[in-house]
């Protein structure tokens, strides 16, 4: 199946589990790939037809600049769903990054495959 990708998506969000998390926003880097037929799109030549990837970068920003979630396990659940749920995509998989997060590692996170048939609701 062919796929659409968002690479390197920074958003501000208030994440973690600390008290000292708590008080401040944290930078998070999304990297999503999600499976798409492109066919359609690249015969018509229209917007219309795509996954539009602005649109699910703004969705994706909008749930998480507004979020607040200890894990990043929980916030990469959250944003698999809405874009299974609000996009036609049957299959997406979502690396979550927490640069600057543990001392020495350039960043750590998740990274989660979910399809839309099999989705834990
Ligand atoms: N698997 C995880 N491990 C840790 C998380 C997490 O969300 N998932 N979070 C933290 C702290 O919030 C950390 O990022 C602060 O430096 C620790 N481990």
């Amino acid at each position: 199946m062919d796929k659409v990708f968002i690479e390197g998506l920074e958003i501000e969000a208030l994440i973690g589990i600390y008290d000292w998390e708590r008080r401040i926003r944290q930078a998070l880097v999304f990297d999503i790939e999600m499976s798409f037929d492109n066919r359609i799109p690249a015969a018509s030549d229209a917007i219309e037809d795509t996954l539009n990837y602005k649109a699910v970068s703004k969705r994706v920003i909008e749930f998480v600049s507004g979020s607040g979630f200890g894990l990043v396990e929980t916030l990469a659940e959250k944003v698999a769903a809405i874009i299974l749920d609000e996009f036609a995509v049957s299959h997406v998989r979502l690396k979550l990054s927490k640069p600057g997060a543990v001392r020495g590692a350039r960043a750590v996170g998740v990274i989660i495959e979910r399809s839309a048939a099999t989705l834990a609701r």
